[in-house]
């Protein structure tokens, strides 16, 4: 657990920053200028605040009395452009972190990170003769060769084009999920930190705030500059393909769901994004409609909507969905607190493959 709680001045940007961030990769997220570089600096004992403290499981790293230099907080760095050693090779790039470390402590196995990143064919190369990728590959594997307590990423795939950016993205989905390392990731990607993050902390103007799930935050980040149509998250985990209708089957804890086509495998657990102008709201099981997604549950909450509508909160089997309906259709379907509804849309968007592309392209939602 990392606990931050600073206030830097640096000319006329002042960093204010009040956080607990765990397990799994933290995402800093946020406009240019709006300090990530910053925060992440004063974590790696690079800057040190003006006010404040950091502590990392329970060993103050900064405090008003106490400053830990960066090489005794057993951090790993990745940067943009990797900045490898261009005078060594892969292997004895990756060996210059583990050097650094007491033989006692080094945990990490070469033939491990080399086979795990797939850059064992690419150990007695030098960086010049390694694409961008594999630069990065062997980047992220020196940084994990120094046996590090908590990783630092700051936009390590912004020199890459999405190509490649698509092909490093499971590696550091890899060492998130087998590492048990901490990572705090700096990014401007929606996408990428919708795909990779377990909480997200955004950034404005220097203030640090939000720490929640990634797409949610996201949504809310977006929906304020309106980009984002309003909208409901659920859970699901890919529970088949139906190659000749071009849609995907997923089951959720709200009930069935299809979804666009993905190449997702079976198994794999995603977030769908159900926008709320989609949804329909019914009070009988209806046939002969196109829309493929139907949940049923009950009237939680009705509230006021947006241009006199009024919004619903549905409790579908625990998970809420929200949706909205006119007053005319609020009196004709009598709908009130504990009525059962059924709830009617098209098929959905997993969140981390579309919906946030279309978003920063500034377009709707794409629900056919
Ligand atoms: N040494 C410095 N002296 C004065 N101001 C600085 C200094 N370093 C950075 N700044 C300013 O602090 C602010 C935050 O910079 P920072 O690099 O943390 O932003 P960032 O969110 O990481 O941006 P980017 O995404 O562009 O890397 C900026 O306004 C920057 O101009």
């Amino acid at each position: 657990m990392l606990e931050l709680s600073i206030r830097h001045r640096q000319g006329d940007f002042r960093l204010e920053a009040d956080l607990k961030l765990g397990e799994g990769l933290t995402a800093l997220f946020g406009a240019s200028g709006s300090g990530k570089t910053t925060l992440i600096s004063t974590v790696a004992g690079l800057i040190r605040p003006q006010e404040g403290r950091i502590i990392f499981n329970g060993e103050i790293w900064s405090d008003g009395s106490t400053f830990l230099p960066p090489h005794r907080r057993r951090i790993g760095y990745v940067f943009q452009e990797g900045r490898l050693f261009p005078h060594l090779t892969v292997l004895q790039n990756l060996r210059y972190g583990e050097r650094l470390l007491p033989r006692a402590e080094r945990r990490e196995d070469l033939d491990r990170i080399a086979s795990l990143l797939a850059i064992t064919d690419l150990l007695a190369r030098r960086p010049s003769h390694l694409s961008g990728g594999e630069k990065q590959r062997v980047a992220l594997g020196r940084a994990l060769m120094a046996s590090p307590k908590l990783l630092l990423m700051d936009e390590p795939l912004s020199a890459l084009d999405s190509a490649l950016k698509a092909q490093i993205l499971p590696y550091i989905e890899r060492i998130r999920d087998g590492f048990g390392v901490p990572i705090l990731y700096v990014s401007h990607q929606v996408e990428e930190v919708s795909r990779l993050a377990n909480a997200v902390v955004t950034f404005d103007k220097g203030r640090a705030s939000s720490v929640g799930r990634p797409d949610e935050t996201l949504a809310t980040v977006l929906q304020a500059s309106g980009d984002l149509p309003a909208g409901n998250f659920i859970e699901a985990e890919i529970t088949g393909h139906h190659e000749a209708d071009g849609l995907t089957e997923a089951r959720s804890s709200a009930g069935p769901l299809l979804l666009r086509r993905t190449h997702l495998s079976v198994g794999t657990r995603v977030r769908v994004f159900v926008p709320v102008s989609d949804i329909v709201v019914a009070i009988e099981p209806a046939e002969g409609l196109s829309a493929l997604n139907r949940l049923s549950g009950h009237v939680r909450d009705i509230g006021e909507g947006e241009g006199g509508s009024v919004t619903l909160t549905v409790d579908c089997h625990g998970q809420p969905m929200v949706a909205q309906v006119t007053r005319r259709s609020l009196r004709q379907l009598a709908l009130e607190p504990g009525k059962p509804v059924h709830l009617l849309f098209k098929t959905v968007s997993i969140a981390s493959e579309g919906l946030f592309r279309q978003a920063r392209g500034g377009s709707r939602s794409q629900s056919v």
